[in-house]
């Protein structure tokens, strides 16, 4: 699909900025996610994708700059205060309860209990509805699972994905990030977890996708934001440009003009990664 960049940007960043001490770990960065979109957030190690998706979801609070949620300024005070706003997030280290079923790690946090007194005194889980509501989620998002009542762990690790997927989907109002969902992933389960960020994205529902793996960009992202030295290096769109080039913008051989072309910065890294400006 086609990013439109006249609409409101979902979320966006101005100018922020996040010292540890003498580290400015994001420095002056912007970011722009608009409607409907899977925004794909590249960089080297300790570019500082990491801290810029922490500010963006609550988990740190920037120094300096401006978040803007549907337009609106907005400062997320932790990562429960940017899920009260519609934003979730699945972690690369999958925060699943591996010994509990599917049903319970999809409303784990925010469990339904029986009606009337039975829920508010005695607190007892609504266990049914939980399950009814999960099958729904799942079958929204074409997840096949045989049964909602298996443990966690007995799942393979794209089935695993899928859940945290469909957790994240499922409560997420205006954003989904994921942190390299493909990483712990083969070639197969890799395949079905893009597939899944598709149906995320034809239900209307924007993806922050953090990734190393430039085939899966390419297969994926409407956009790139390349982030580079804690801040927003490029945003392109992969169509415009080859993966050589893209790794040469994210390592500070090529940078994008204004008009979209290519300079190279680096001569020697530029002809080591065989690309030229255009
Ligand atoms: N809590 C922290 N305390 C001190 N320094 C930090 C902290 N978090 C991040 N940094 C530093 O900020 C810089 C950016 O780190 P960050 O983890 O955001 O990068 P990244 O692009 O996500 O890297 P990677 O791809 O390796 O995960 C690094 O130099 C890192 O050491």
């Amino acid at each position: 699909m086609s990013t439109d960049t006249s609409a409101t940007p979902v979320l966006q960043a101005r100018g922020l900025v996040k010292r540890y001490g003498h580290v400015t770990a994001i420095d002056g960065a912007d970011f722009d996610l608009m409607p409907g979109e899977v925004l794909a957030v590249i960089g080297d190690n300790g570019a500082g994708k990491t801290s810029l998706i922490k500010a963006l979801t609550g988990a740190i609070v920037p120094d300096e700059g401006e978040i803007r949620l549907g337009g609106r300024p907005i400062r997320f005070g932790g990562p429960q205060s940017a899920r009260e706003h519609g934003i979730e997030t699945v972690y690369q280290d999958l925060a699943v309860a591996a010994s509990m079923d599917i049903a319970s790690n999809m409303f784990l946090g925010r469990e339904l209990r029986r009606p009337g007194v039975l829920g508010s005194v005695f607190r007892l889980l609504d266990k049914k509805r939980m399950r009814e509501e999960a099958a729904a989620h799942m079958a929204d998002l074409k997840i096949g699972l045989r049964s909602l009542t298996q443990a966690v762990e007995t799942l393979s690790g794209g089935q695993r994905q899928a859940v945290a997927v469909a957790r994240a989907v499922a409560w997420a109002r205006s954003v989904v990030v994921m942190d390299e969902p493909t990483a712990a992933l083969g070639v197969r389960e890799s395949g079905q977890v893009l597939d899944l960020i598709r149906r995320v994205r034809d239900k209307g529902m924007p993806v922050v996708l953090i990734s190393h793996n430039m085939p899966h960009v390419f297969e994926i992202a409407d956009r790139i934001h390349v982030h580079r030295l804690g801040r927003r290096e490029a945003l392109i769109k992969p169509t415009d440009h080859s993966m050589a080039e893209v790794v040469a913008i994210m390592t500070g051989a090529l940078t994008v003009n204004s008009d979209g072309g290519t300079v190279v910065t680096d001569a020697d890294a530029a002809r080591a990664a065989g690309v030229s400006a255009h």
